[in-house]
């Protein structure tokens, strides 16, 4: 594969849900460790574009590219080197943040000690034995970003995962998405506001 070939590339793509126009010819180009923003009204398309990219969903016209390969093309195909937030993501409030981990760790094949490593990446070691019943929003925006983690993404896909945040955990935030970006994992994230990103 080439090096530079772009992470995410989208084409023209419209979306068109029976009569209602979701999305309306699109086209960007994300390389290597780009950190993009898509600002947004609600319903302007953002989660549309996002499960568009994942290939849940197919484009009513136009083409997209996840390295170099139809996303919608198949499950093991370009869905899988991507890691996905989805908005409003809710755990099993009555298991710790570590057996939350492990569990989505096991759907995608990894070993435990990449769970713990990466709720060690996002802040969450000390409280990794508590409940998630019991977390901030904070905490489980990390926790749901550890998720999206698993399984070395080359792009991350977050759903407004600053929502509900208070500046602080924002900013804390957006310094993970720096070292992630500066490693090279592209990074695109919704929100309904440029004061949000
Ligand atoms: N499954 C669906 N069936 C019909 N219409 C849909 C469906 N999903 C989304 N839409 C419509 O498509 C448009 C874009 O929705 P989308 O969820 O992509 O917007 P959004 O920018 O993510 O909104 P929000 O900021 O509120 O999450 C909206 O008009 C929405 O009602």
């Amino acid at each position: 594969m080439k090096a530079d070939l772009p992470v995410i590339e989208l084409e023209g793509v419209a979306k068109r849900y029976g009569a209602v126009q979701a999305v309306r010819d699109v086209s960007f180009s994300l390389p290597q460790g780009a950190r993009v923003a898509l600002v947004g009204h609600n319903g302007a398309g953002k989660t549309t574009l996002m499960k568009l990219m994942l290939g849940l969903i197919r484009p009513s016209a136009g083409s997209l590219r996840v390295l170099g390969e139809d996303p919608a093309a198949g499950v093991a195909g370009a869905r899988q080197r991507l890691g996905w937030l989805p908005e409003n993501a809710s755990f099993n409030p009555s298991l710790t943040g570590r057996e939350v981990l492990r569990f989505f760790a096991r759907l995608k094949r990894e070993r435990a000690a990449v769970a713990d490593d990466l709720l060690e990446r996002v802040g969450l070691s000390e409280a990794a034995r508590r409940r998630v019943g019991g977390y901030s929003k904070g905490m489980r925006q990390r926790l749901g970003l550890a998720q999206a983690m698993l399984g070395s993404p080359r792009a991350l896909l977050l759903d407004e995962p600053t929502t509900g945040l208070d500046p602080a955990v924002r900013h804390g935030l957006y310094d993970m998405l720096a070292v992630l970006a500066g490693g090279g994992t592209t990074v695109l994230l919704s929100s309904h506001a440029l004061a949000g990103c």
